[in-house]
């Protein structure tokens, strides 16, 4: 018994001096950082700053192409995602567009990297070039753009798509692939590759019906490629608030991401991981995982430190993860 009791008052006394310690931490860079683009993370479609501690804002950069999502896009979405994922700085992503659109895709960076004209004479059976290898060329692009949204899920930091204006075709993609999801009021949604002549290939005919619960809508919608608009949205649960403009929206989204950096990283990158797979696994196969995962992530400090400030009525602050 008295084992135990050392045991915990030991782990207790570890607790509270690596408190300490972080909260020293956090002070020192707080007096240092600038509200600034955050180093490492130099892109050219993708702006990362971070406007508070642990949070990264990652903003699609290509305004004057109301953020069409061209290759370069593409290949950094990937990266930009991956760095994060190791970043122990990073606990919580906002992603936005820069302008006056959330995004609308570039066409002519369908098929391949080609474009839209290119397809089309593939298409339109070009003998010059063997069907078979055009399809394997083409399978591989697409399962590299798709790469690029489920490097969002594959990031086990929670991820809110605060969407203003247009979100168009991949834009659907890119925030099925989001954790969660914000918009305001003039935002409207669009699975616009009906109207391309395509099904769509990067994620939104497989996370859409999963977040929506609503078989026959995902159909109308992707059938039709119809503006769905932001009160529709919220109500099917596709985006779970709604801002009066592009300002509160990322005040919105940056505090519900501060709210979450707040709490223990174990707690929520391991909740993230868990969601996901219980969305893709039977509850049988998800509780086992869970309960793997867990009989490991239940000994971290991180449990005792939200118990004790819990008890103690007090803010807990955890360690870099
Ligand atoms: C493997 C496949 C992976 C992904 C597949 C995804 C499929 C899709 O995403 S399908 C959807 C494709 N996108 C569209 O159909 C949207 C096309 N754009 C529009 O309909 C309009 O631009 C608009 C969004 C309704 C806005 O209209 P408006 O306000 O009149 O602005 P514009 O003058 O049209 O656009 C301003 C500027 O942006 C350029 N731009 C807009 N959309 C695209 C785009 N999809 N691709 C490339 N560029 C785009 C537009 O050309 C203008 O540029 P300028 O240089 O000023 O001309």
């Amino acid at each position: 018994m008295s084992m135990y009791i050392n045991s915990v008052i030991g782990k207790a006394l570890r607790v509270v001096s690596r408190q300490n310690c972080d909260i020293l931490q956090r002070i020192a860079t707080n007096s240092t950082r600038s509200m600034s683009l955050v180093s490492g993370y130099s892109f050219e479609t993708l702006k990362v700053e971070s406007p508070k501690d642990y949070i990264f804002h990652v903003e699609m950069n290509r305004p004057d192409k109301l953020n069409a999502m061209n290759q370069i896009f593409w290949k950094e979405m990937v990266e930009c995602f991956q760095k994060m994922n190791s970043d122990p700085d990073c606990r919580c992503v906002v992603i936005s567009g820069a302008g006056r659109a959330f995004t609308a895709v570039e066409i002519h960076f369908l098929c391949s990297g080609l474009d839209l004209s290119d397809a089309i004479t593939v298409l339109s059976g070009d003998k010059s070039n063997d069907i078979g290898r055009a399809a394997f060329k083409i399978h591989e692009t697409i399962r590299q753009y798709q790469e690029s949204f489920t490097a969002i899920e594959k990031c086990t930091k929670p991820v809110i798509a605060a969407v203003h204006n247009a979100c168009i075709g991949g834009g659907i993609d890119l925030i099925t692939a989001c954790d969660i999801r914000y918009c305001t009021s003039d935002a409207w949604f669009s699975i616009k590759e009906v109207d391309i002549g395509l099904a769509a290939d990067v994620g939104t005919l497989q996370r859409l019906p999963k977040i929506v619960g609503n078989d026959s809508l995902v159909r109308e919608l992707a059938y039709t490629g119809r503006k769905m608009f932001s009160d529709e949205a919220k109500q099917l649960g596709i985006v779970s608030r709604v801002f009066p403009d592009k300002e509160t929206l990322l005040s919105g989204a940056v505090e519900l991401a501060e709210l979450i950096a707040s709490k223990s990283p174990i707690a929520v990158q391991g909740t993230k991981v868990n969601l996901i797979f219980s969305r893709d696994n039977s509850v049988p196969v998800s509780l086992q995982y869970a309960a793997t995962w867990n009989q490991a992530m239940i000994q971290s400090e991180d449990v005792m430190k939200s118990a004790m400030a819990g008890i103690n009525k007090e803010k807990a602050t955890f360690s870099k993860l």
